[in-house]
């Protein structure tokens, strides 16, 4: 059996809102896809490394360096369910990746992944029928907003909530069958099309250094955590 990372890389950065994908703007020395590609290259359980980035993409050829255990797939979608699908489909029908072979979906954005993290997951869910994900309980006090006005309507307990990171790990059948005929615009991440079949994938302590790089905020952050090295 064989771990596979996938990368969706198909987004356009709207939030982040730089001059290009906020995967190809330059943080510590090298594009923040760059830094997520080298962090699963640096990692000897990971058989090969899939980048799925939109068939328009003017960047990768130019601004990625890849390693020999990576490729690139420009079959990207309208939405990020919509490229992991499109990449989970192309992986199988060209027998890169077999049925009961893991795949590691992990956002572009969350290039701070630390080693110890990702190996936890491969330990505890790697050879899981259902799979599983990194994680974090929730720290800060929940509300919820009065409709669409910026005023607390109530207070959620937190208790028993988990925020949920990547890699997000599945054998590649059961993730393709997820993925089938479901909207793709209400799917937020693969556990919770997994979840659509009944099937309750493990939650995995994930680390708090594994943030995805949304907003221009969080540039500086990231670019602090890629110079200290991930552990
Ligand atoms: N159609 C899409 C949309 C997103 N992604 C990828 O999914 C990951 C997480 O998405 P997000 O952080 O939302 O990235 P964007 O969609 O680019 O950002 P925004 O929503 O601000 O436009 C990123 O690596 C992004 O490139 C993708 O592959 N295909
Ligand atoms: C998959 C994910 O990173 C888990 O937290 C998240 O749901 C992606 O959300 P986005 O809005 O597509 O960035």
């Amino acid at each position: 059996m064989k771990h596979i990372a996938l990368i969706p890389a198909a987004g356009v950065g709207s939030r982040f809102g730089a001059n290009c994908p906020k995967q190809y703007v330059e943080l510590a020395g090298q594009t923040v896809l760059q830094h997520t590609i080298d962090l699963f290259n640096q990692n000897s359980r990971i058989h090969h490394i899939a980048i799925i980035v939109s068939p328009q993409d003017a960047f990768v050829d130019t601004l990625i360096r890849l390693p020999e255990r990576a490729a690139v797939y420009r079959v990207g979608g309208e939405t990020r369910a919509e490229t992991v699908a499109n990449g989970v489909n192309i992986l199988l029908a060209n027998q890169i990746v077999g049925e009961k072979d893991t795949i590691l979906v992990h956002d572009a954005a969350r290039c701070c992944l630390p080693q110890s993290a990702l190996n936890r997951l491969l330990d505890t869910a790697g050879h899981h029928p259902y799979g599983g994900i990194l994680a974090i309980p929730v720290a800060d006090t929940l509300k919820r907003q009065q409709n669409q006005e910026t005023k607390i309507a109530e207070t959620v307990p937190r208790a028993g909530l988990w925020q949920a990171q990547t890699p997000q790990l599945f054998q590649a059948a059961l993730l393709q069958k997820a993925l089938q005929n479901i909207d793709f615009n209400e799917i937020t991440d693969e556990a919770s099309a997994v979840e659509r079949l009944g099937i309750q994938p493990l939650l995995v302590e994930g680390d708090s250094r594994n943030i995805k790089l949304t907003r221009a905020d969080d540039a500086d952050y990231v670019a602090w955590l890629l110079e200290r090295g991930n552990a």
